[in-house]
């Protein structure tokens, strides 16, 4: 081995779990919980380089990642092509790798598996990977993969109903107020645009009887004419009524997300609307693609690094959608800076990336970086500084860990349904489709 090849060698991996503050945001599930937890991730390597990766905190991630940490001495952060297989055999006999197919609590990300909750540990580790020898070897993450075809990723703002502040006044409070009207909803927009630069704007659906989101997208499509616009009830829709929303809003949406759960009801609405249909619920595993494209289920898939395996893996999936005519964007759910950097590394990278990507970053008023990420125009510039291009603040990793050593277990897995059951206590996650 030569000398260059023992300084990527990893001597030591860090595992911080964290809860970050997140306001009380409504989704068809339940509320966000006051605090969410995430995985930090420092991988250190023999020549004192440290990457950083960022993925899902709960429990069940917890318990998969720590073997995975332990596998990980020894060996080059350049061995990406092997993770996967060692993930499988390190993380295999977990209680959490081999739990029951259920619906996640708080991910809406459609059925949960054992191979979905590893991948998405392994994201984690593989993006500390790049970013470890990205940083050894002076070079931006994009560069590692290929190499950017664009210098600006576009983002969309990511519009919720939401309450003023969670139930009982707990967590932190901001300065956004209630949005649980068309106004409110068209309010919260506004701010978006004029904050951000955000152009084309996605309102997460599946809270109210869908007259109701009907209305609030009529709304933005009066208050910024011709933007893209898209909902995203996570699938809790009936087919029939996916397609009479489909039908009442073809003329101003840019897709319809995930109108309703699974991809047998997703093609039944495709083929009834000439409006395409995106999914983050359907298709989230290579497995799910086969039977989705070849029956027409969906027309964009929502890529996100977290589910799919890492960075390398988007791509992979680019190419599959390239290939079948899929569009392809990019999904999120609550993240912090290091994942949103890796999430910006990926689309620099992907020529056919056809609409701009989700995040929830805007929501996220706390972070673990030394300096936010800053949209403007609605983009975040990829720049070539070396890995991800992001700085730990270590202070702010303490105080967010030191909240998670303190809190009684309540908040360290997301469970929308249970902080719901805060303001209702008779509430249930509701059977789908709900309307
Ligand atoms: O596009 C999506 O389905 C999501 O972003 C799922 C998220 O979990 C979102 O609904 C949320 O955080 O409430
Ligand atoms: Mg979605």
């Amino acid at each position: 081995m030569t000398d260059a090849k023992n300084r990527l060698t990893i001597t030591e991996v860090r595992l911080t779990p964290i809860l970050v503050a997140d306001p009380p945001l409504l989704n068809t599930q339940g509320v966000h919980q006051p605090y969410t937890p995430r995985l930090i991730i420092e991988l250190i390597t023999e020549g004192g380089v440290t990457g950083l990766g960022e993925t899902y905190g709960d429990t069940k991630y917890l318990e998969l990642a720590q073997p995975l940490a332990s596998a990980l001495i020894g060996r080059s952060v350049t061995d990406l092509n092997t993770l996967p297989a060692l993930a499988a055999e390190v993380c295999g006999d977990s209680p959490a790798a081999t739990g029951a197919e259920a619906v996640d609590a708080g991910g809406l990300r459609g059925v949960q598996t054992a191979d979905k909750l590893r991948l998405s540990v392994l994201s984690g580790f593989e993006v500390a990977c790049l970013d470890a020898w990205g940083r050894s070897a002076g070079l931006p993450v994009h560069a590692l993969l290929g190499g950017k075809v664009r210098d600006r990723v576009e983002f969309s703002a990511y519009l919720f109903y939401r309450w003023e502040e969670h139930p009982g006044g707990r967590g932190e409070r901001d300065d956004w107020g209630a949005a649980l009207d068309p106004a409110g909803v068209v309010a919260q927009a506004r701010r978006f645009a004029d904050t951000y630069g955000f152009t084309s704007f996605k309102l997460k659906g599946g809270v109210f009887a869908p007259a109701q989101e009907v209305a609030a997208i009529r709304a933005l499509a009066a208050a910024f004419p011709g933007q893209p616009l898209r909902i995203d009830p996570n699938g809790a829709w009936s087919v029939r009524t996916s397609l009479e929303v489909a039908s009442e809003l073809g003329d101003v949406l840019e897709y319809l997300e995930d109108p309703t759960s699974g991809t047998a009801r997703m093609a039944e609405v495709a083929a009834g609307t000439p409006l395409p249909l995106a999914t983050n619920m359907c298709v989230t595993t290579f497995d799910e693609i086969a039977g989705a494209f070849t029956r027409g289920a969906v027309q964009v898939v929502l890529s996100d690094h977290h589910y799919w395996g890492g960075l390398r893996a988007t791509r992979e999936l680019a190419a599959v959608c390239r290939t079948f005519g899929v569009g392809l964007s990019m999904h999120s759910n609550t993240h912090l800076g290091i994942s949103l950097a890796a999430m910006t590394q990926v689309a620099a990278t992907v020529p056919h990336l056809d609409h701009a990507c989700d995040s929830h970053y805007p929501w996220q008023t706390e972070d673990v970086l030394t300096e936010r990420l800053t949209f403007r125009d609605g983009r975040l510039d990829v720049g070539d500084t070396p890995g991800l291009g992001v700085t730990l603040d270590r202070d702010r990793l303490a105080v967010l860990h030191r909240r998670w050593l303190d809190d009684d277990g309540g908040l360290r897995d997301r469970d929308d349904a249970a902080a719901m059951r805060r303001a209702d206590p008779g509430w249930v996650t509701p059977a789908l489709p709900r309307w």
